[in-house]
């Protein structure tokens, strides 16, 4: 290897961030749907807007076209519901995984170790464009700073996952987004390292990045303060109960961070069991409706068919996730209209 070349196995080139989004622009209308779509979301975290956001959609996206069946299905619920309730989507092309596995659309769109990441670029901005273009907010969770470059324009809501709350690389990312960014708690189940992380984004940094050509920069962000936690469960359980808020909330105002929570009805909070996220969202839906205004935020992980399925050469089932299990659409929809019906009435004794 010579002094010049960095210690790799290959690199191979990609579009800059900046010839794909001149490929893929986004029209005049759909920037200002997204920045509306933003400055709603912050509202609802702010306590300004009395509606729920609901950050909903598969695991992982793995075939973009079931993804916009999906969207379809989603923005068309989002019509009938947005009194109460404001649907965010889930487009999630990056999947940070425990140990190994396939690592989502971006880096592997072929499912099958080829790994054509330019085409995973390609695709996860045309689907997102797509899905913005149905009037749906686009979220995901932004794992490789280098991917973000890519998508930044198009969403309206992004996590920062159990795995990576904790990094000095993404609290420096936050801080140059101008949308709402949920902090996950650890997957060990601390706050705290969420909570220090919002205040680190919060601030401007100078940081080691790339610009839109891709040459490397010293990057200065202006400090991001439309970030929440997320409550996901950790090691020792699920935190979405009573209890667990108020010790989360405690957490956050000795901290100074924002008030403002997310449950996530999945991972840690679920055991990963689809069938028990229902239950979850009851709880957090009667612990708003009791008082805690607090509480303005969940997320389901849901698809068109429940459940999930290993990746194989032998052909996928559609509408199903092959990361994590999800609820089904009919359950999916059935369960929103319940929650946006309960949420009106200010029903207590809820059953989902
Ligand atoms: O949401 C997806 C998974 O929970 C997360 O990416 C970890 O997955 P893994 O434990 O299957 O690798
Ligand atoms: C990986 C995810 O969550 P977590 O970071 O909570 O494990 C996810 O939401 O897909």
């Amino acid at each position: 290897m010579s002094a010049d070349t960095p210690s790799a196995l290959s690199h191979t080139s990609l579009p800059s961030s900046r010839d794909l989004k001149a490929a893929m622009p986004l029209s005049d209308a759909l920037q200002t749907q997204i920045r509306k779509q933003r400055a709603a979301i912050a509202e609802i975290l702010a306590g300004r807007d009395d509606r729920m956001l609901v950050v909903v959609g598969p695991c992982s996206v793995h075939d973009p076209v079931a993804a916009l069946d999906y969207a379809q299905r989603l923005a068309s619920l989002n019509q009938h519901l947005s009194a109460r309730l404001l649907l965010v989507m889930r487009v999630y092309v990056e999947k940070p995984r425990t140990i190994t596995g396939w690592k989502g659309l971006v880096y592997d769109p072929h499912l099958d170790g080829s790994h054509d990441m330019s085409e995973g670029l390609r695709q996860a901005r045309e689907l997102m464009i797509d899905i913005a273009s149905l009037g749906l907010p686009v979220s995901t969770e932004l794992l490789s700073p280098v991917v973000t470059h890519y998508l930044d324009d198009i969403l309206s809501w992004a996590a920062i996952g159990a795995r990576t709350t904790e990094s000095q690389v993404h609290r420096e990312l936050v801080s140059g987004l101008d949308f709402p960014v949920g902090f996950k708690n650890a997957t060990s189940g601390s706050v705290q390292i969420a909570a220090d992380a919002m205040q680190s984004a919060a601030y401007a940094h100078h940081s080691f990045g790339v610009d839109g050509h891709g040459v490397m920069s010293s990057v200065l962000t202006q400090g991001n303060p439309h970030t929440h936690l997320v409550l996901r469960g950790g090691d020792q359980g699920p935190n979405f109960d009573a209890a667990s808020v108020a010790s989360a909330q405690h957490c956050l105002s000795q901290s100074g961070a924002p008030a403002a929570l997310m449950v996530d009805c999945s991972h840690a909070n679920s055991g990963k069991d689809p069938a028990r996220q229902p239950d979850v969202l009851a709880h957090v839906v009667s612990q708003r409706v009791r008082g805690n205004k607090a509480l303005c935020a969940v997320m389901l992980e849901s698809f068109i068919e429940e459940g999930k399925q290993p990746i194989t050469a032998n052909g996928l089932r559609y509408g199903q996730s092959v990361t994590d299990g999800c609820l089904g659409w009919a359950h999916t929809e059935q369960l929103l209209r319940q929650m946006a019906t309960a949420l009106a009435a200010s029903n207590t004794e809820l059953a989902f």
